[in-house]
């Protein structure tokens, strides 16, 4: 490297909005049109191979589970293995690859998805994930987007980051990838962390063995194509479709794991965490563990709120994505003196409110993720009907025939420990507890307590004291904390994301502090003039 490169500055993808007879949904249609009709084969890609199995499973649009948008080729332990060795011996050339290599790879990739990729990888997140036109722009073009030029930014600026030299010395920073390879499990929801956790890593100079999500897969197929584009060497990113506790054994066993980027939930990443701890004689170094995880995500209200404002925030914060962010409101604790008007603004925007397939772009709500998924949600909204201190005032219906639908469901609950109001569901389940108006400062203490979870929370009030009341009191119950908005929509560069207590490592994605997880420092001190007389110059002196 002759230079100290500037990286390109890094600005937020605008996202674009999908009217009716815009360019962009006219070429939106098309993309999901063309991947309708065709039956993908989507191999793992392994080095400079695509692997094939014997094993090949379908894949579905969770609102239309009879067609068939793939098959995958599904791997087992000793694909793993292939993947760790291809990701060590991709290494050394990608390591000491000098680092604006490495960015224009990124960069590159940013532009693709920008353009000739944005409608693609958008079809294939409301194909595969049940994404509305949306949803799918925010997520799988414009956050990814966001990520790799924000990361490529951040890298540059931990490389300047250096240390100051006294007199006759140069000291330098290194910053290293880590020793080893490293190893990116990413979750079904977004397509922009599918692609942040692996990527993140492999611009650091690091090689990663990538596990995606089943049901994320069908996109993550996308991204790939888009980094091998973009010019990403084979072996950088490996990426394997295979159980989790598969990937787990041979990874978490090797001398050579490095560091673990995981999104999902959190009883996974406990797992892993303690599987590690077990393993920790075996390895080399001591792994870097990043996790973000589950939340239990709350708006908190105060008296001196708006109440239409209230109900806006409540129902794009906790059913955008059939409430299936990890940042989604899913506790609302509104005051007496609001809930009537609160109740009457959001069941007439529930009421307006089209469910329905991606495809059709009039559709707000669309289908969960899988079967599974269905039936877990389905069981709380059964067990709040159940309790008496719980009425359903919204939704409460489900159907599973065509695809996935769960209708968006309130339940008013007079208990504040309810099933419901503790546990995170992940899905489009809100419950509200009314509150009586003067206790604000002890139903903080309530919001604060309820649930062991730490991810994203807001307070919405006109009145200036009870906001910083309950910024103080909550200071540990959030780690994105929103004044009069709703919880969710964290942009890259804006509100860097991530929660603390059982909700992760809160190291945020799209930030220098999760960069800096994936290198390991050397100080480097050199001496110009170096001493030839041990003394100390008072000894003389004796
Ligand atoms: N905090 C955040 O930033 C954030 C963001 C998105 C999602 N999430 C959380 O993710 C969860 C939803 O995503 P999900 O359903 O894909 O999560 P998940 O934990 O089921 O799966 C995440 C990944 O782990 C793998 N996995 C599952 N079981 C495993 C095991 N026993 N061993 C090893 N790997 C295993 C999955 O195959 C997947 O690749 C929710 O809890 C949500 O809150 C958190
Ligand atoms: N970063 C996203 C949530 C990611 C988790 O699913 C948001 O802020 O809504």
């Amino acid at each position: 490297m002759n230079g100290f490169f500037k990286v390109p500055a890094p600005k937020n993808e605008p996202v674009l909005n999908y009217a009716p007879g815009s360019k962009e949904r006219t070429l939106l249609q098309k993309a999901l049109a063309e991947a309708r009709a065709q039956t993908l084969d989507i191999p793992m890609y392994i080095g400079a191979e695509e692997v094939r199995t014997e094993k090949k499973k379908s894949l579905h649009p969770p609102h239309d589970r009879q067609h068939v948008l793939a098959y995958f080729h599904e791997g087992d332990k000793s694909h793993v293995e292939q993947a760790i060795n291809a990701a060590l011996g991709a290494k050394e050339l990608w390591a000491n690859l000098d680092w604006e290599y490495r960015a224009s790879i990124f960069l590159k990739a940013a532009e693709l998805l920008a353009g000739p990729y944005r409608y693609k990888i958008n079809a294939a997140t409301m194909l595969g994930q049940s994404k509305n036109a949306y949803q799918a722009e925010i997520d799988s073009a414009c956050e990814l987007i966001d990520f790799l030029r924000y990361n490529v930014h951040f890298m540059s600026e931990i490389y300047r980051d250096q240390p100051d030299s006294g007199p006759g010395i140069w000291n330098r920073m290194e910053y290293r990838p880590l020793e080893g390879f490293t190893f990116a499990l990413t979750p079904f929801n977004f397509t922009a962390i599918a692609g942040n956790l692996p990527t993140s890593m492999a611009m650091m100079g690091n090689t990663v063995v990538w596990k995606p999500a089943n049901t994320q897969i069908y996109a993550a197929n996308v991204i790939m194509q888009v980094l091998k584009e973009a010019g990403l060497p084979d072996g950088v990113i490996n990426l394997v479709y295979v159980s989790g506790p598969d990937a787990g054994e041979v990874i978490f066993n090797h001398k050579d794991f490095a560091g673990l980027h995981f999104t999902g939930s959190t009883g996974v990443f406990q797992n892993m965490w303690k599987t590690i701890g077990n393993n920790i004689h075996k390895y080399k170094s001591y792994p870097r563990i990043v996790g973000e995880t589950g939340g239990k995500d709350f708006i908190m209200v105060h008296k001196s709120a708006d109440a239409k404002q209230v109900a806006t925030a409540i129902a794009r914060g906790a059913f955008e994505y059939q409430g299936q962010k990890c940042s989604a409101a899913s506790r609302v604790y509104v005051p007496s003196n609001l809930w009537d008007d609160v109740k009457k603004y959001l069941l007439e925007d529930l009421k307006s409110m089209k469910m329905g397939p991606t495809e059709d772009f009039g559709n707000f709500i669309n289908a969960v993720i899988d079967e599974k998924a269905f039936t877990t949600i389905t069981d709380y909204i059964e067990k709040a009907r159940q309790n008496p201190l719980n009425e359903i005032i919204a939704g409460g219906q489900y159907d599973k025939s065509k695809g996935y639908f769960i209708e968006p469901t309130v339940i008013e609950s007079k208990d504040p420990s309810s099933l419901t109001m503790c546990e995170e569901i992940f899905g489009p389940v809100l419950t509200v507890y009314v509150y009586h108006s003067e206790n604000f400062e002890q139903t903080l203490e309530l919001v604060d307590s309820t649930s062991p979870y730490a991810l994203t929370g807001s307070i919405m009030a006109k009145d200036r004291y009870a906001i910083e009341m309950a910024t103080r009191k909550l200071t540990h119950a959030a780690g994105n904390f929103y004044i009069n908005d709703k919880p969710t929509g964290a942009v890259v560069g804006q509100q860097p994301f991530g929660g603390a207590r059982g909700s992760g490592t809160n190291d945020k994605a799209g930030a220098k502090v999760n960069l800096m997880r994936w290198v390991s420092m050397r100080t480097i001190k050199e001496t110009f003039v170096t001493p030839v007389d041990y003394k100390y110059p008072f000894l003389d002196k004796e």
